[in-house]
């Protein structure tokens, strides 16, 4: 689903992220760990050509993503999530999940407001909200069903556990796999919060200082438990 090779990227002169190979299979969950300024909200920009300037190889679905803008990119499938949610605050739920049908891929049929509902129980009571009047883990909800309405092939969430409550995180989390599962997804979720992670991913790839120091699947990076120590832990 998506490949990259030897991905570097840079803001100005300062050099970011370095020779990256990553790989998201098609319908799997894969988790970019690393700790604040690691470098994957970097990855994640560079995917959509949002910010920084970057070289090497991606490619979603064997085509390749060099020379195409941001909005070319999203019409392939690649929507992403961004870490501030972006909720519009004096629209309603409804309103703002609408908004996603404006990215839609060529060819895709919009998915109902109402459908969305019925993959997430917690969304119905929140629809006729006003966006300010949502918790941080009710607007996680909303931007997610929000990227997930664009129809997305391959879904970037970045940092969505970011400031929630850990049982709510969990619960997100495991709503995320759901709707993975449900929707056939692929997905690739940048954290620091490994138990999140963990819940909506089977392959994990660590990020320190812009350079990738693991890759391996959960039992893998289990039993390594100075990982965590070394380049999780604040
Ligand atoms: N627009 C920018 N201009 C210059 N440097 C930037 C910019 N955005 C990020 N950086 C720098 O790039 C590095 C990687 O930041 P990035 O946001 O990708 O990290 P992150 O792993 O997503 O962490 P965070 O959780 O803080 O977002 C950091 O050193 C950061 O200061």
């Amino acid at each position: 689903m998506l490949e990259i090779r030897h991905l570097n990227a840079r803001y100005g002169d300062s050099r970011v992220l370095f020779d990256l190979n990553l790989r998201v299979p098609k319908g799997a969950g894969v988790a970019l760990l690393g700790r604040n300024g690691a470098g994957k909200s970097t990855l994640m920009k560079a995917l959509l050509d949002a910010g920084p300037a970057s070289e090497g190889e991606m490619a979603l679905d064997g085509r390749a993503l060099a020379g195409l803008g941001t909005e070319q990119r999203a019409r392939l499938g690649l929507t992403l999530v961004p870490e501030d949610r972006r909720i519009f605050s004096n629209l309603t739920v409804r309103q703002n999940l609408e908004l996603a049908h404006h990215a839609l891929p060529r060819g895709r049929a919009p998915t109902p407001v109402d459908e969305m509902g019925r993959l997430f129980p917690l969304l119905p009571p929140l629809l006729d909200r006003l966006g300010y009047q949502l918790s941080g883990g009710q607007q996680q909800l909303v931007a997610v069903v929000r990227g997930l309405m664009a129809g997305p092939a391959l879904l970037l969430l970045d940092e969505p556990a970011e400031g929630l409550a850990p049982k709510l995180a969990m619960d997100l989390a495991h709503e995320v796999r759901r709707a993975r599962e449900t929707l056939g997804l692929s997905l690739l979720v940048a954290e620091q919060n490994v138990a999140y992670a963990r819940q909506c991913t089977e392959y994990v790839y660590l990020l320190d200082s812009g350079r990738l120091v693991f890759e391996g699947d959960w039992a893998a990076f289990d039993a390594q438990p100075d990982l965590k120590t070394r380049y999780l832990a604040v």
